[in-house]
């Protein structure tokens, strides 16, 4: 279990760094951190890694304080971002360092190594050197490393940013199947915001060094505690209105819509929020918040159709598998419109 407690960090003579972070990962959890370049990810992970040390607040591994710890005293898996493998080294010899450095035997070490390249199915490569590896397989054999000594945690710091698409969308699922053979504690940061929905059992969004959601994925794109947070993961439309009752709000180019009930006062500008997957063109004509609509642009997406609508000034955005020739409705479900404070 990794927990960060009232975590408060910048760096000498700026203001910038992290502020007042809780965060807590279970035993076993997989969480990704992300955020914008810039946001406080690497403050982050250096400040659980033991790179950097806070300036208020403590870091727990396993309900033990290591906030004064180095990094080698916390027993900590870490996997950067540019793998930082060993040329001269054979894949075993790069797996069985970590445990080299500990003092365990050669024949020891070089039994766990192997048995760590066989789960993650390098076994076939560990006479090989870096350089005749493909940039996944060096990426695997950093993770192996990472494993090795079986670790308190494992820490990833945008673990795929040096490979190419299609090879990152690969290692993204074998790193799943990875954290959850081993049960490993496991934390990553990285700035896409697909790569968090996909791995994260738990996602936590970082903005200029504070905290802004942590919740599961699902809920993290259903119920977006804040804009920013409904900006940051994945596309949105969004409205002004101003409230007119609890369940009600006056839009100017959609006219009134129906909401859930919320805590607004009334006559308060607010922002609101719906998905493009969420409206439904051509609905039923006695369905709720149904509006007139013109279709401007239809982009294809593969499995899914974008169509851009315009209700009088205001460009809605609309995706689904169907494509119909003509939109002349939509219909903004009510369960499915979030309010903000503007
Ligand atoms: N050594 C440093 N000294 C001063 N400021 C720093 C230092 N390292 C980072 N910063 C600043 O701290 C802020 C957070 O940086 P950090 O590297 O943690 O962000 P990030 O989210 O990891 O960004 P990226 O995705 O671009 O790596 C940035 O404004 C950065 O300029």
């Amino acid at each position: 279990m990794i927990a960060l407690e009232n975590i408060q960090f910048h760096y000498p003579h700026s203001s910038v760094g992290v502020h007042d972070i809780n965060l807590q990962v279970e035993t076993g959890e997989f969480l990704v951190v992300v955020g914008a370049s810039g946001s406080g990810k690497s403050t982050l992970l250096q400040l659980i890694a033991g790179f950097l040390t806070p300036l208020q607040g403590r870091v727990l591994l396993d309900h033990q304080d290591v906030t004064q710890l180095s990094c080698g005293e916390r027993g900590l898996g870490i996997v950067l971002q540019d793998y930082v493998l060993f040329n001269h080294m054979t894949v075993l010899g790069n797996v069985a360092y970590p445990l080299k450095v500990k003092g365990v035997r050669q024949v020891e070490r070089h039994r766990r190594a192997r048995k760590i390249l066989h789960d993650v199915g390098l076994e076939a490569l560990e006479h090989y050197y870096p350089s005749q590896l493909s940039g996944g397989q060096q990426q695997r054999v950093a993770i192996a490393r990472a494993l090795v000594f079986e670790p308190r945690a494992l820490l990833l710091d945008e673990p795929f940013s040096a490979l190419d698409a299609s090879r990152r969308e690969s290692m993204r699922q074998e790193l799943k199947h990875i954290q959850r053979q081993f049960g490993v504690t496991t934390l990553m940061i990285t700035h896409d915001q697909e790569e968090a929905l996909m791995l994260g059992d738990h996602v936590a969004v970082l903005e200029q060094g504070e905290l802004l959601q942590h919740s599961a994925p699902h809920q993290l794109y259903t119920q977006p505690v804040s804009e920013a947070v409904a900006r940051f993961i994945g596309r949105t439309n969004f409205i002004d209105a101003q409230v007119i009752n609890s369940q009600r709000i006056q839009t100017a180019d959609l006219g009134i819509l129906e909401v859930t009930p919320h805590a607004f006062t009334v006559g308060q500008t607010v922002r609101a929020m719906i998905r493009p997957e969420a409206i439904i063109a051509n609905p039923v004509s006695d369905i709720v918040n149904r509006v007139p609509t013109t279709l401007v642009e239809r982009q294809f997406l593969g499995a899914q159709q974008r169509h851009y609508l315009l209700c009088g000034t205001t460009t809605l955005s609309l995706e689904s598998a169907s494509t119909p020739d003509h939109i002349t409705h939509v219909a903004l479900p009510p369960t499915h419109i979030h309010l903000f404070n503007r």
